[in-house]
Parts: structure tokens; C-alpha cells; sequence
């Protein structure tokens, strides 16, 4: 497999990578910005594209914000952005739910394992909920209540599919809720499994360690709608018809990011190192998911 080209301070290299291309697929945390720290020149990075006509969207994997938002953080951050622009891993889970799987009512309801960004997508495809931001499940779990998760009392008897989620307030009366409703037959989904999250400039457990308590319990793994899904290509591309030849993919994470593109057969991938992977993750022999160029910093692509 020939080695990725690397474009930092390849001003050359730079242009003759971006003139293959009409459309860029971006990733977020860890391109874009750690958390709230906006890495350096992504506003004018985007502001560049923009001007050289390239069509642009946001796909992230992380379903704590719906695409409402994301696009008020993108303002916060002085990145000119349209919501339509969007396409998060909550967003990609409530289309799957409501057009594709399509349960018939009334057990249709969806047992969340998030937060808000969830609940927002699943009510703008006017899917019902339960759990997610509920302050009432958000507290140490107590005797009675395993009596009331055992015998059925305490759950809504219309839930039909459980969705994992990142959710900074998991607890163990979450996990026995939703583990009580995988037991009773509802369909595991997921909006993403990363392992971690990358915030603060560091690292943290990502969706995939929130909701591997309910994987290990239910032995089996959800079916993931964000990335690498091409399930998710798949609805990206049936909302934006791109050419998939000439649409780079543009993330931090290979199982994620890189693989996504690749599997969806697009026509280029772009590692940035300001995130999960580090290069020697792909670079040398035998690696599994091979970017086609990448760079140090988003920003360096204004050469
Ligand atoms: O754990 C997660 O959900 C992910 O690490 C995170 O949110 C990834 O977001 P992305 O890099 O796809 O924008
Ligand atoms: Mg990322």
C-alpha cells in the first residue's frame, strides 16, 4: 500500500490536493477544535475553501448536539456555517429510526442513552423518547428500584429500540434500565462507538466506553449510524448528492474518520494530526486504514 502524502509546508502539494476535489466531508472534535479551543486558522481554512468553490459538510460523530447546536457553536467560533451543513451521528440515528427502521407504533418509542443533541434529533423526525437528559434517572439507583426495572414497573412498555449515545451523566440506574429493555427485546443501536473523546486537548471515554456496560451485559454489539456506517454515507449522499470521486474525507480518527472514507469510496482521505491518531498509527507497513495525505494542523492548508 504506497504512503500517505504528507502536506505540511507543501504549498504546491497543497493546491494539486484541493484541485481533485469539489466536496469535503469535515469531521470536528479533534480537526476543528478541542472542546471549545478552535485550532488555529480553521475559520480561514474554511473561508478558503469556500472562496475556491468547494461545497462543505460537518459530519461528527459526536450526538451530545443536534445540528441546531452545532451551528450555533460554529458561530460562536466565527466559522460561517448553514445548519443544512450539519450531519451529526444523533442526526444520521433519528433519520435510520424514523425512515428506514421504521417500527410500527406503538412500539416505536426509543430508551436514550445521551444527551440533549439526541432527544433534539429523534423530536425533529417526531420519534418519542424516554431516558436521556430525564433528571428523574439521574441519581444513585436504590433497592426499590430493582424490584420496579425487574418486574417491568418502572419501564414504558411502548420502548421498542434502545440508542447508545455519549452521555457525560451515565450511572449504573441508566445501564439497568436500558439493559432491562435490550432483555425484553428492544433493538440495540447506537449513534457511535468511539472509544474516546478528544476535549481539553487530552483525552476522554467516548460514546462506544458510555455504552460498552450495556454491550458487556447484552452480549451483543448496537448497530452504529455515525461513523464509519455507510449507512451514514449513505444518507449523507442522498441529502447532498456528491460525487463520491471527487469528495475528500477530512477527520482525525482512522477507525472512524479515514475508514469511513475509504469504505465509501470516496475519492480521498485527509488525516490531521491534531486529534486521536498520531502518523505512526498509519505510516510504515501492514497498517489497517491508510490515509492518502495528511498534515499536521487543519490550518496548514493555507500553505
Ligand atoms: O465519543 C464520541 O462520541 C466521539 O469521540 C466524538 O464525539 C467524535 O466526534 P467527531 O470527531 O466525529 O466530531
Ligand atoms: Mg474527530
Amino acid at each position: 500500500m504506497s504512503q500517505p502524502r504528507y502536506l505540511t509546508g507543501d504549498k504546491a502539494g497543497i493546491q494539486e490536493f484541493l484541485d481533485k476535489f469539489d466536496v469535503f466531508l469535515f469531521d470536528c472534535d479533534g480537526v476543528l477544535w478541542s472542546g471549545d479551543h478552535l485550532f488555529p486558522n480553521v475559520a480561514e481554512t474554511i473561508e478558503m475553501l469556500r472562496g475556491q468553490g468547494k461545497q462543505l459538510v460537518f459530519v461528527t460523530n459526536n450526538s451530545t448536539k443536534s445540528r441546531a447546536d452545532y451551528k450555533k457553536k460554529f458561530d460562536k467560533m466565527g466559522i460561517p456555517c448553514e445548519v443544512d451543513e450539519v450531519f451529526g451521528s444523533s442526526y444520521s440515528a433519528a433519520v435510520y429510526i424514523a425512515r428506514i427502521l421504521k417500527l410500527p407504533a406503538p412500539k416505536n418509542k426509543v430508551y436514550v442513552l445521551g444527551e440533549s443533541g439526541i432527544e433534539q434529533e429523534l423530536a425533529s423526525e417526531g420519534v418519542q423518547y424516554v431516558g436521556g437528559t430525564d433528571l428523574a434517572l439521574r441519581r444513585a439507583i436504590e433497592p426499590e428500584d430493582f424490584a420496579a426495572i425487574a418486574d417491568g414497573s418502572s419501564l414504558d412498555p411502548d420502548v421498542g429500540i434502545v440508542l447508545s449515545g455519549l452521555d457525560f451523566h451515565v450511572n449504573y440506574l441508566k445501564l439497568a434500565t436500558g439493559f432491562a429493555y435490550l432483555q425484553r427485546g428492544a433493538i440495540f443501536l447506537a449513534t457511535n462507538t468511539d472509544s474516546t473523546l478528544p476535549t481539553a486537548h487530552s483525552l476522554f471515554p467516548g460514546a462506544g466506553s458510555v455504552g460498552a456496560g450495556l454491550v458487556k451485559a447484552f452480549g451483543k454489539e448496537p448497530l452504529a449510524l455515525g461513523k464509519p456506517s455507510q449507512a451514514m454515507m449513505d444518507a449523507i449522499e442522498g441529502k447532498f448528492h456528491f460525487d463520491r470521486s471527487k469528495t475528500c474525507m477530512v477527520g482525525d480518527r482512522l477507525n472512524t474518520d479515514i475508514q469511513f472514507g475509504i469504505e465509501g469510496k470516496l475519492g480521498g482521505t485527509l488525516a490531521v494530526l491534531t486529534g486521536v491518531n498520531k502518523k505512526e498509527d498509519f505510516l510504515g507497513e501492514g497498517k489497517a486504514v491508510v490515509p492518502m495525505a495528511y498534515i499536521d494542523t487543519l490550518g496548514d492548508l493555507l500553505g
